[in-house]
């Protein structure tokens, strides 16, 4: 069976309902660090991966009505984002009916060229034969790919969601471990202090090809600590034994000197989890890149 994997950015006004069809379709709660405003372009929201593949959904924050020169530019900045991803998913919601904002959400949809679902949300809140007109209102204004109602409270109809996902998006391979279901700036912050710290420890023994990726930055019961599990990947195996250094001395380091800095930057106890892999050539694999945040590489 083909893999299939891509990006679906997730818009829709504030309280559509976004964090909670993530929850639903993720599977777990997702692990938020933070309520800083993000700044970046776009921000993972949720990881969904089977045996059919990959599905990373990512927020577009800035798609409102432009208050201020400013906002203008965070409009103009979400709309490009939206042009390089696989899909779109405009969530609406069912019970409070169209407003200026979806509108002007869907007069920026017909500027790209990225395939849009109108997927309708709370259905549990209202009555069926209310769902038809307002369905119909919305495909005047737009022509979608795929309508999909669905209750991201109750579950219903988010398996067809994903199925109709899965359907569009192109073959690829999987970005992120199996295992993950976020990312954050604050997870490619950490990955490049601890990068930082190899390179500082190994000086030129070890080259600029180490990659770190934070595999799960998760908060403990008592939110005081975080958990953190790190891989730091090289390209050979003679380049993993001095990582890991006599009787692992040098990841120990390593391992120090990152926590410290990274308690410094988020206010917490941090337990940080080190491991050392060897992934050979992963410079010239292009999900291996995207995996370790270099973007689109040509
Ligand atoms: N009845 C019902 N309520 C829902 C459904 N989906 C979400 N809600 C509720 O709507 C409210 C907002 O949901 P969120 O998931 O926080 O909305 P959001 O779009 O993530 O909001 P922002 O992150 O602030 O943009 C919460 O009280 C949810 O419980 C649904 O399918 N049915």
């Amino acid at each position: 069976m083909s893999h299939k994997s891509g990006f679906v950015a997730l818009i829709g006004r504030p309280n559509v309902g976004k964090s909670t069809l993530m929850n639903h379709v993720v599977g777990r709660k997702v692990a938020i660090m933070s309520d800083k405003p993000q700044t970046t372009r776009n921000r993972i929201r949720g990881i969904f991966t089977d045996e059919r593949g990959q599905i990373v959904f990512l927020d577009t924050p800035g798609i409102h009505k432009p208050k201020s020169k400013l906002g203008e530019h965070l409009v103009q900045t979400a709309r490009a984002a939206l042009e390089e991803v696989d899909l779109i998913l405009l969530l609406v919601d069912a019970e409070e009916g169209m407003g200026p904002g979806d509108r002007f959400i869907i007069e920026h949809l017909k500027q790209v060229e990225t395939p849009v679902f109108l997927v309708v949300n709370k259905i549990d809140r209202v009555h069926p034969d209310a769902l038809l007109p307002l369905i119909d209102s919305y495909r005047r204004l737009y022509s979608f790919k795929e309508v999909v109602p669905i209750s991201a409270l109750q579950g219903n109809n988010t398996g067809t969601l994903v199925d109709l996902i899965f359907r569009e998006l192109p073959e690829g391979p999987a970005y992120y471990p199996a295992d993950q279901v976020t990312d954050s700036p604050e997870q490619f912050i950490v990955a490049e202090l601890i990068r930082e710290k190899v390179l500082f420890l190994t000086r030129e023994e070890i080259p600029h090809s180490v990659a770190v990726v934070v595999e799960e930055m998760i908060p403990r019961q008592d939110r005081e600590t975080v958990y953190i599990r790190a891989t730091i990947y090289a390209e050979r195996p003679s380049q993993k034994g001095i990582l890991i250094g006599k009787r692992g001395a040098m990841l120990k380091e390593v391992g120090r000197l990152a926590r410290e800095e990274i308690e410094r930057l988020l206010g917490n106890k941090v337990y940080l989890d080190l491991w050392v892999k060897v992934k050979k050539d992963w410079r010239n694999e292009e999900a291996y890149l995207r995996r370790f945040g270099y973007g689109d590489v040509e």
